[in-house]
């Protein structure tokens, strides 16, 4: 069925029997290429009927579709004429894992963030208003994205607007990890309260045995304000605020799902579909553990066995140290936003559970409740990545170090991350980490070095972030005891006569074996680990400025306001204008997904790109100095 099926007009040719074959060929298709790729497995094989049903009612791209966060978009792709080149999924060059306006016209917003879909998609529809057109607009949000205050804030707009909106609610009781919050207990009431199921069925089979009229009764009733409606109409809190509430419906059924989406797209206003659907779906291993199966690497298909390399990874070593660290220090707490897996404080979370926090996908908010925590006395650690920290840009100003409070922030995932791509590369922390007054910016070497600096930030009075890299570390041997580091102290690595590399974080081990291989051909190198972007080792980097005049920075992160940046300006305000600077990093552009090893060639950043960055860069005068020598 699958090789019939190129755009969504072939699909519209099939009957209720053959679209779910297509259903089951899509689903062997999705988990035979994401067991190449890697992925987001368990949330696209959860909307398989979901995105058939709503390309078989709507008319897409003339209708809109915005899918929130945008992983589970692998079907919409397949059968928006993709279906040839989902194979490069994810690979550099090949199809991205989210909706990418560069590469569709039914990618009509680009997502990677969660919560923005309703904001856009009303925004969307308001265009829409003004132009005078006609087109649905549809936002498909889980239940996790809708835990986040900006999917919030546009449902708060969009009951007040009153405008044609259509909500999909793709409820699988899931965030990556278990969804948390009221919302969800809500939510959850909606489901499977039975008392409440049976109120509901047993209106809808009254309403439905009055030919003709049932609709218009139900349509009737879900308009009426007081308690009539209270005891009838289901999906309250989304009644109250101005939507159309429609469900709960089974996800997986297609007959279903297609009666009510027919349902929404007649009806006017802002109108929300709740949908329930089992994350995984038709995979076991994925069904089992939708957590481990939300984005996984390569892995067997017939098993679902994953392959992982042998070595730690950075977020385990954080893990296990802010474990280590709790132990002795009562005060310490720790935050996630939605993502103990990934920030590696599961272990946290089961040694401590009152000590832990999972606010639900809400940054924003993730950043300020630590601020509170601070003042009452504790030692919070908020664990984000760094792409999503983004988010809190104020709360980490306002809220933290305007008030020079004790908040560590420790960002996972910066630098780049690779697959993930545009929406997911950690480039820009340090440059926005840096320019807040109060704020202390380190990045560590390798892990070893990263239990150091944790327990650096813990002994630090004030705000202090470190940002590691995603993946494994070097494999190098751990200290016994994590210590407290002296902030604002690099280290001499390597000394060299006639260039100076200084580097910051994961860039470290690359700068020395670049400094190797630049001694091979003939230039002496010294390497520095700056350990912190703020503040900088000043004096030492000056000492080696004045004796190499000429200096070569390296850092994963984007060059404008980053470290080279930092270090350009030391330069200059210390009276060393004139001494070289060569500033390696990312330059003005937003990195796209692919393999990291094969991103960081690309953009220079492995160690043949900083060889040749500096022999390129080589000041004229010493090359022919050289010559004459
Ligand atoms: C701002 C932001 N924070 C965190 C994430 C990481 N993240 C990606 S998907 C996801 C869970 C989304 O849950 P839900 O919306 O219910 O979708 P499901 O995976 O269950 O289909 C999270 C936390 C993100 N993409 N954006
Ligand atoms: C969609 C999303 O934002 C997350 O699922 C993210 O892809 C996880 O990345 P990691 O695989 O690095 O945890
Ligand atoms: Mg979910």
């Amino acid at each position: 069925m699958l090789a019939r099926v190129n755009t969504p007009e072939d699909l519209k040719a099939l009957s209720l029997a053959e679209l779910e074959e297509l259903a089951a060929e899509l689903r062997e298709f999705i988990i035979n290429t994401v067991a190449h790729t890697g992925g987001h497995l368990a949330p696209n094989l959860g909307v398989v009927e979901l995105t058939l049903a709503l390309y078989r009612v709507f008319d897409f791209p003339r209708d809109k579709i915005i899918w929130d966060v945008g992983h589970q978009c692998y079907v919409h792709k397949i059968i928006t004429g993709r279906k040839e080149r989902f194979g490069t999924l994810r690979q550099l060059g090949g199809v991205s894992g989210f909706p990418s306006r560069e590469e569709s016209p039914y990618d009509i917003f680009g997502t990677g963030h969660a919560s923005t879909s309703i904001s856009a998609a009303l925004g969307l529809a308001k265009a829409r208003d003004l132009a005078g057109d006609h087109y649905a607009v549809v936002a498909v949000i889980g239940d996790g994205a809708l835990t986040g205050g900006m999917a919030l804030e546009a449902l708060n707009h969009a009951g007040h607007l009153q405008t044609d909106l259509i909500v999909v609610l793709n409820d699988n009781e899931m965030s990556i990890s278990k969804n948390v919050g009221a919302l969800a207990n809500y939510l959850s009431r909606l489901r499977s309260d039975p008392a409440y199921r049976r109120l509901q069925e047993e209106f809808e089979s009254l309403t439905s045995r009055l030919p003709g009229f049932g609709p218009r009764l139900r349509d009737f009733l879900s308009r009426l304000k007081g308690s009539v409606k209270y005891l009838v109409v289901p999906g309250m809190f989304f009644e109250e605020l101005g939507f159309t509430y429609l469900g709960p419906v089974d996800g997986h059924h297609l007959p279903t799902l297609l009666r009510i989406l027919e349902r929404a797209r007649a009806l006017k206003g802002p109108v929300l579909v709740h949908v329930v659907t089992r994350k995984g779906k038709g995979y076991k291993p994925a069904e089992e553990d939708p957590d481990l199966y939300h984005g996984v690497g390569p892995f067997n298909p017939e098993t679902g066995e994953l392959y992982s390399s042998s070595l730690p990874t950075y977020t385990e070593i954080f893990g296990r140290t802010l474990v280590r660290l709790a132990e002795e220090d009562p005060r310490i707490v720790a935050i996630t936003a939605a993502m103990p897996s990934g920030t590696g404080l599961k272990l946290f979370a089961q040694r401590f559970p009152h000590r832990f926090f999972d606010v639900g996908i809400a940054e924003q908010h993730a950043v300020t409740f630590a601020a509170g925590l601070a003042v009452g006395g504790y030692r919070p650690v908020v664990a984000i990545y760094s792409t999503f920290l983004q988010r809190a840009y104020d709360q980490i100003i306002h809220d933290v170090c305007l008030q020079r409070l004790p908040v560590v922030f420790a960002l996972d995932r910066a630098g780049i991350v690779g697959e993930d791509g545009a929406t997911h590369q950690g480039l820009f922390d340090l440059a926005y980490l840096r320019s807040i007054p109060h704020m202390v910016v380190m990045a560590p070497a390798d892990e070893n070095e990263l239990q150091h600096m944790l327990k650096t930030a813990l002994t630090h009075e004030g705000p202090i972030a470190l940002r590691y890299p995603r993946g494994t570390g070097l494999g190098v041997t751990l200290d016994a005891d994590p210590r407290p580091l002296p902030i604002g102290q690099g280290v001499v690595l390597r000394e060299g006569r006639d260039v100076t590399l200084i580097a910051i974080g994961n860039m470290v081990p690359r700068a020395l074996k670049a400094a190797e291989e630049l001694a091979a051909q003939g230039i002496s190198a010294a390497v520095i680990n700056a350990r912190f972007v703020k503040p900088l080792d000043i004096e030492l980097i000056l000492r080696y400025a004045k004796r190499t005049r000429w200096v070569v920075t390296i850092e994963e992160g984007i060059l404008a306001g980053g470290f080279g940046s930092a270090v350009a300006e030391c330069l200059t305000s210390h009276g060393l204008g004139e001494v070289k600077i060569t500033r390696l990093g990312i330059e003005d552009t937003f990195v796209e997904h692919g393999h990291p090893e094969e991103l960081r060639k690309k953009y220079g950043l492995d160690v043949q790109g900083i060889v040749r960055a500096v022999l390129q860069s080589r000041p004229l005068l010493r090359l022919t100095s050289r010559k004459t020598l």
